[in-house]
C-alpha cells in the first residue's frame, strides 16, 4: 500500500471536471464525469476496456473534444480556449501513451531532443544536453544516450517514453496503461518510476490501468469509472470494500484468475 503522500495540496486543483458527457454517434462513453486532480496527487482511474478511460484524458490534454460539460485545466477552461491557448497548455500536460512511440530510426538521445528541439527553438546545445541528462538519469537509464530503441527491452522503452514525456517539464503527467505487457518485475520497476516523478518533479498525475498491484502502489487515490461515471473513489481499500459485484470482478480477475 501507499504511504500518505504529503505533498498534495487539497487547496490547488489542477484538473476539475464537472458532468463531462461525450457520445460517439449514438454509444454513450461518458455519462457526466465529475473529477478533481490536485496538485502533488497520483490519481488512478480503474475501469473496464471500453469504459472511456482512454477517451477521457485524450479529452483532458485537449486531443478530443467533450460534448458538454466544464473542464478546467491548470486554471484554463478547456472550452473556451483558442488553438494556439490550447498548444500552449498541452505544452504542460505530458502524455506517456501506452505503446511508448518512440522514433525507431532515432537515437534515444534524438528522442528525447525532439520534443525540446520543436518547442523550445532558443535552447543552446549545452542547455539540450544538460536537460536531456536530467531526464535520462531520473529513469535510471543514462547509458543507453546513443542506443537505438530497438536495442532496449519493453521495460527500458517505456522509461524512454516517459523520460520524453518529462523533457518539457509537465505540470500534469497522464499515463495510459503504463505497465501494459511488461512482466511483474518491471511493472514494479515501472510503479516505482511513476512515484519517483511525483516527488521528484513534483506533478500531479492520472494513471489509467488495469493493473491493480500498480493502481495500489502508485495510487494517493483511486476511482472507478462504471458505466460512463465515477461510482466508487476512495484509497484502494476504501473502493475495494464497495459491495457492488463489478467491483468484486474486477478485483478478482486480477488476483485470483
Ligand atoms: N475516436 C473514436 N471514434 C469512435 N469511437 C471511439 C473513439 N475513441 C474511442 N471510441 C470508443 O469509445 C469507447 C471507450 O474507448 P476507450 O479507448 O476510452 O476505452 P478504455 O476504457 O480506455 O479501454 P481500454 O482499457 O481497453 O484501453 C470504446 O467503445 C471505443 O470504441
Amino acid at each position: 500500500m501507499k504511504k500518505i503522500n504529503p505533498n498534495i495540496d487539497k487547496n490547488n486543483r489542477v484538473i476539475s471536471i464537472r458532468n463531462l458527457k461525450k457520445s460517439f454517434d449514438d454509444f454513450d462513453v461518458l455519462k457526466g464525469v465529475d473529477l478533481d486532480l490536485y496538485q502533488g496527487e497520483n490519481l488512478v482511474v480503474l475501469g473496464r476496456s471500453g469504459t472511456g478511460k482512454s477517451v477521457l484524458i485524450k479529452i483532458i490534454a485537449g486531443l478530443l473534444k467533450a460534448d458538454s460539460g466544464d473542464i478546467n485545466v491548470l486554471g484554463s477552461d478547456l472550452n473556451n480556449l483558442t488553438s494556439v491557448e490550447l498548444d500552449q497548455l498541452r505544452l504542460k500536460i505530458g502524455f506517456s501513451f501506452q505503446n511508448s512511440a518512440l522514433y525507431d530510426s532515432m537515437t534515444i538521445r534524438e528522442n528525447l531532443e525532439f520534443p525540446l528541439v520543436r518547442n523550445q527553438k532558443n535552447l543552446s546545445r549545452h542547455e539540450i544536453d544538460r536537460i536531456v541528462n536530467i531526464v535520462l538519469e531520473a529513469v535510471e537509464l543514462s547509458h543507453t544516450i546513443n542506443q537505438m530503441p530497438s536495442e532496449l527491452s519493453g521495460g527500458q522503452r517505456k522509461r524512454i517514453g516517459i523520460a520524453r514525456t518529462l523533457i518539457l517539464k509537465p505540470e500534469i503527467m497522464l499515463y495510459d496503461e503504463p505497465t501494459a505487457g511488461l512482466d511483474p518485475i518491471t511493472s514494479i520497476e515501472i510503479n516505482k518510476l511513476i512515484n519517483g516523478v511525483q516527488k521528484r518533479f513534483n506533478t500531479s498525475s492520472i494513471i489509467i490501468t488495469h493493473d491493480l498491484t500498480c493502481a495500489r502502489s502508485v495510487g494517493d487515490r483511486i476511482v472507478m469509472l462504471l458505466d460512463g461515471q465515477f461510482q466508487y473513489e476512495g484509497s484502494f481499500e476504501e473502493v475495494f470494500a464497495a459491495g457492488d459485484d463489478r467491483v468484486k470482478a474486477f478485483y478478482d480477475y486480477n488476483f485470483i484468475e
